[in-house]
């Protein structure tokens, strides 16, 4: 594999599927990664090695724009992740994230379909990927649910879904973790194949150091930076080393050797003394780590037709999460029950809590006029009589009422309140 390495790369932005430059990203106050750069030729395995927690996932997931930077620039594809109009995420990468993003309720076949719809894909291209796959990555029946799957058989679906639509660029996170020797090889191998027809790149990370000896670069990183980055032989021949493993843990004792002893002299420096670029032959087809020679980072625009057709939902996507909905509730009737049942017990309990509108609320009128067409007789018809009922009176009889608990309220008319009224109205103050 590594023989590949040795042909020149391509020049120019184009023959890159990723460019990450000063990269930096932070939980908070925990840096995670720090002024990173990392380079995936097109066309080639980069084999993203590291200890837990150094930041390979965070990585990835900035490079496929679910998390955003804050700091440097990155490049996938040509364009930066997220971009308007770009399919970085989208049908152009195929993402198999860590943590499984898989729905318990769906059976494999309900799984890769879903993908295949949000892809854009025909049901029938979806039935060849999906026979593919299920032989390939040696699946049980397609009918099987996820939920009753195996770990290792889960992370197989998860690949399944990341591999389903022949995507450009592919994203792996650990995905031979808890698979047999064999499958491993298998996958490993089916990578190396679709890598050489020059259009598919991958970045794959993987516990299993000496399996990334296939891969045709490998980024050994470090507490958020990236310490080496080439060809695996040329990596274990730069550090003596037989093995990948042994290779990096040479050089993190070499680092750790000289930070002590030369406290004065910047991490940065110490990295690039260290690191396989700074030993290497210019003309060697050897990617450039740390932070090289100043690049220009590229203007990108789009125009506002493609940005708003990147914030509008595609009718795919929607159409895909309904059938998602429909068919998660179809394999769970209890909650389909619930979902529906507890907006009712909700309005119920609120209209119960609050009370409804009150009724046959006495209230003494005390009406002066006698006139049936004064217009204190017309706002008496407006009042809703079924909330307020209306106990004519006299004066005293009101007050009365009133002193002993007997009415709510009293309303009360004087004898020249139409002809004042109409006064006002006439004569405005
Ligand atoms: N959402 C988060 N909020 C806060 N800290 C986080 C978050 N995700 C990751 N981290 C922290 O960032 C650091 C890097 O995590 P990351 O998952 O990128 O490491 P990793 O190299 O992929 O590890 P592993 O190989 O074990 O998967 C860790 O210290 C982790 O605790």
């Amino acid at each position: 594999m590594t023989a590949d390495v040795e042909a020149s790369l391509p020049a120019g932005q184009e023959a890159f599927a990723i460019k990450c430059r000063d990269v930096c990203r932070s939980y908070g106050k925990l840096k995670v990664l720090s002024n990173l750069n990392l380079t995936v030729p097109q066309g080639y395995i980069y084999g993203l090695l590291g200890p837990s927690g150094c930041g390979k996932t965070t990585l990835l997931k900035c490079i496929v724009g679910t998390l955003k930077i804050s700091g440097g620039h990155i490049t996938v594809l040509g364009k930066p992740p997220a971009f308007p109009g770009h399919d970085v995420p989208g049908k152009k990468v195929g993402y198999m994230p860590q943590d499984l993003a898989l729905y318990n309720e769906f059976t494999i076949s309900d799984t890769l379909s879903f993908f295949g719809r949000i892809h854009g894909l025909t049901s029938k291209e979806t039935q060849a990927r999906m026979d593919f796959l299920i032989d390939f990555l040696d699946l049980p029946q397609k009918t099987s649910l996820v939920r009753n799957l195996s770990g290792g058989q889960k992370r197989r679906v998860s690949l399944g879904a990341a591999l389903l639509q022949n995507p450009e660029l592919l994203i792996l996170d650990e995905p031979t973790v808890g698979v047999d020797p064999v499958l491993r090889a298998k996958i490993w191998q089916h990578l190396v194949e679709i890598v050489k027809t020059g259009k598919v790149s991958v970045i794959i990370t993987t516990h299993y150091i000496e399996e990334a000896r296939q891969a045709n670069v490998v980024g050994l990183m470090r507490n958020g930076h990236l310490l080496a980055e080439g060809p695996p032989d040329e990596v274990m021949k730069m550090h003596s080393a037989t093995t990948l493993e042994h290779a990096f843990l040479q050089l993190c004792e070499n680092l750790d050797q000289v930070s002590s002893k030369r406290d004065s002299t910047s991490q940065e420096a110490l990295e690039k003394s260290q690191s396989f670029e700074s030993g290497r032959d210019e003309s060697r087809p050897i990617l450039a780590i740390g932070p090289g020679a100043a690049e220009e980072v590229p203007k990108y625009s789009a125009d506002w037709k493609v940005r708003a057709k990147h914030v509008m939902p595609k009718w795919r996507n929607i159409a895909a999460l309904m059938i998602k909905t429909l068919v998660r509730m179809k394999r769970m009737p209890g909650s389909l029950c619930f979902q529906f049942l507890l907006p009712v017990i909700q309005v119920s309990l609120i209209c119960l809590c609050v009370g409804g509108d009150p009724k046959g609320i006495q209230v003494a009128v005390v009406n002066n006029e006698t006139s049936s067409s004064s217009y204190s007789q017309s706002l008496l018809s407006f009042l809703d009589n079924s909330s307020v009922e209306q106990v004519p009176l006299s004066h005293s009889e009101a007050f009365d009422g009133i002193y002993n608990g007997e009415y709510w309220g009293i309303i009360g008319f004087g004898k020249n309140f139409t002809s004042y009224l109409t006064k006002r109205s006439v004569y405005p103050l």
